[in-house]
């Protein structure tokens, strides 16, 4: 490996997008099957492993809520969990905000307490024994009712402190974020930071309406404002985040390749963009095979390296002063030769 690799994979940074359910591994996929007496059509890591191969978002969501159905009970949860953070604390990524989707259970019976309960506790547990930093996002899926995401919101409202923010994911195409208009009111009301996927295979209208009719913090995704320029210049003037995720991307054909990605491109012209894995065990990598995407396929350098890293630690809900912490932590690594 070379010194700029290892030098990206020991830069602390922070994660903003990440599905908890997309980190489920292959082996542990097929434990669980086993365990709870779920079928599913895979036998072995290859065969699951050989099912990673998507023409768009549709066909990922299909294998990734499969992959879901698995799960029933706590200490489920928690290895899910723990599972995630483990790769964390081996990649540098300091501080995680994961979103969680608990209506993605309901159909199985799982209760919500069984879901949450599993997941503080593998936090918990990094956070005390290894110093990490995560929070929970709550995320909820278009392709259902605002009904079914607003009973939802009602649900955890036991379990309010758990959560920092709403997002919203699943099929984008069809469900614009005006379907939710309601919910997010709601939420705002609540003091829930507000998230949105927008703008990765829906078009630039998807990001008008997650800014203006549902007045989000921040955008997953977003690659798509590029075809919009009067939106470029807001989300630049007004420093929004967006939470990009390359091997996504390009495993979700939104870009044919890497080569072509425009994070870099967005990050010249002075958007915020965030470098993220959103669900790493079926795109092929963690965090750091994102940034190493990056400088194998788009000649990344150390300052764009930086300056993307120091964006999350921005981007993140994290307090004023953690932020601080963290960014001149990032700014002594920086001072290290590549
Ligand atoms: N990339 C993605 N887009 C929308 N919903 C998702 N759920 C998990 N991954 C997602
Ligand atoms: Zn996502």
């Amino acid at each position: 490996m070379n010194d700029f690799k290892q030098w990206l994979r020991a830069m602390p940074k922070a994660e903003l997008h990440l599905h908890i359910d997309g980190s489920l591994q292959a082996s542990r996929l097929l434990q669980l099957a086993a365990k709870n007496g779920v079928e599913i059509p895979y036998d072995s890591v290859e065969s699951v492993e050989q099912a990673y191969n998507f023409d768009d978002l549709q066909s990922f969501l299909d294998l990734y809520y499969l992959g879901a159905s698995v799960l029933r009970d706590e200490e489920d949860f928690y290895y899910l969990m723990k599972d995630y953070l483990d790769k964390c604390r081996e990649q540098n990524i300091v501080h995680a905000e994961i979103m969680v989707e608990p209506q993605t259970y309901l159909p199985y019976g799982v209760a919500v307490e069984t879901v949450l309960a599993g997941f503080r506790k593998a936090i918990a547990a990094a956070k005390a024994q290894n110093g990490q930093s995560a929070l929970m996002i709550l995320s909820l899926l278009r392709h259902l009712s605002e009904e079914e995401a607003l009973a939802m919101l009602d649900s955890v409202e036991p379990f309010r402190n758990d959560f920092v923010g709403i997002g919203l994911a699943s099929s984008e195409l069809g469900n614009p974020p005006e379907k939710f208009a309601q919910l997010y009111a709601k939420a705002k009301e609540q003091g829930y930071k507000l998230i949105a996927h927008a703008g990765e295979e829906g078009p630039p209208e998807y990001i008008w309406g997650a800014l203006d009719v549902l007045q989000v913090d921040r955008v997953d995704h977003g690659v798509r404002c590029v075809e919009d320029e009067a939106l470029v210049k807001r989300l630049i003037a007004e420093q929004v985040p967006l939470t990009v995720c390359p091997l996504s991307n390009v495993r979700l054909c939104v870009f044919n390749t890497m080569a072509e990605h425009n994070i870099l491109e967005m990050l010249e012209q002075g958007l915020c963009v965030t470098v993220n894995s959103d669900d790493p065990t079926y795109f092929g990598g963690f965090m750091n095979e994102n940034f190493e995407a990056l400088a194998d396929d788009l000649g990344m350098t150390k300052a764009q390296a930086v300056q993307l890293a120091a964006n999350s630690f921005r981007a993140s809900f994290l307090s004023d002063e953690d932020k601080h912490a963290l960014i001149q932590q990032l700014e002594q690594h920086a001072a290290i030769a590549a």
